[in-house]
């Protein structure tokens, strides 16, 4: 309780989806060390649009920012992730570069869009496993207690784990169970539920580490729906989608609710 206390721990869409001033404290310094250098570009930031500004790409250079990813961890055990983006949109948004520091191992995950994917500056490398059943696989249970929507999530974690494959695994933070997928740790991730800013970075150091990204129907990825296969191949990613229950949360991008 001591800790919650000096955490200063506040909460926003549900009694579990904790946040702290050290959040908002870390996105706030990021967007305006970043607006220094670029006035012009534009930001989406989690602690911002929790706080009401918009989440919607346009064809402005935009960073996308999660200050901690990985809060619960943060406020329990310590630090986690701290991760950053900035995409060029286009036609389709298109990710230039992806940073995730890992603080509680020093590790610096970098990505530049055809330029591969970097631990430290050592390049990273998908696993090269093309069978499930030799296979960990990382997930998460997000923020969500719908007793409805837990047992969709029970439902894909038992398929998936009966496969059955050797292991299943939850760091606790989306980035870097991203980033194990990139590092060739875990065969592949998988989510429902959580938002464009803890994927934006690291989906791009995973495609540039050699792996796939892909909806959990089997569609292609789209980072504003809040759904995810990231895999080592397509193998991996096809197999995993057979046994998800999918449901579609409110996209990141979808107008605010009129009161
Ligand atoms: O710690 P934050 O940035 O809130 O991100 C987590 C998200 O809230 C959860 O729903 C996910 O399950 C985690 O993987 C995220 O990393
Ligand atoms: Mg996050
Ligand atoms: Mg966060």
């Amino acid at each position: 309780e001591a800790l919650l206390d000096d955490r200063k721990v506040m909460t926003k869409s549900s009694s579990v989806d904790l946040v702290t001033q050290t959040d908002q404290k870390v996105e706030q310094l990021i967007i305006q060390s970043v607006k220094e250098k670029f006035p012009t570009h534009r930001f989406i930031g989690e602690e911002s649009v929790a706080a009401g500004e918009p989440c919607i790409l346009t064809d402005d250079p935009t960073w996308i920012v999660d200050p901690i990813d990985g809060t619960t961890n943060f406020v329990h055990a310590g630090c986690r992730a701290v991760t950053w983006y900035s995409a060029v949109r286009s036609l389709l948004p298109q990710m230039e570069f992806g940073v995730v520091f890992s603080c509680l191992e020093d590790k610096m995950f970098t990505a530049r869009r055809g330029s591969g994917a970097f631990c430290n500056g050592e390049p990273l490398q998908v696993s090269g496993q093309k069978d499930i059943q030799r296979s960990i696989i990382a997930t998460e249970f997000g923020s969500n207690r719908d007793p409805e929507v837990v047992d969709k999530m029970f439902s894909s974690l038992r398929n998936v784990l009966c496969i059955p494959v050797h292991g299943m695994r939850g760091a606790g933070t989306a980035a870097i169970n991203m980033c194990l997928v990139a590092s060739g740790c875990v065969e592949a991730y998988y989510e429902i539920g959580m938002h464009v800013w803890d994927l934006a970075a690291s989906s791009l150091i995973v495609s540039e580490a050699g792996g796939v990204l892909m909806d959990v129907e089997g569609g292609a990825a789209d980072l504003m729906s809040r759904r995810i296969v990231a895999a080592n191949n397509r193998t991996i990613a096809e197999r995993i989608v057979k046994e998800i229950h999918p449901f579609a949360p409110p996209r990141d991008d979808a107008p605010p609710l009129q009161q």
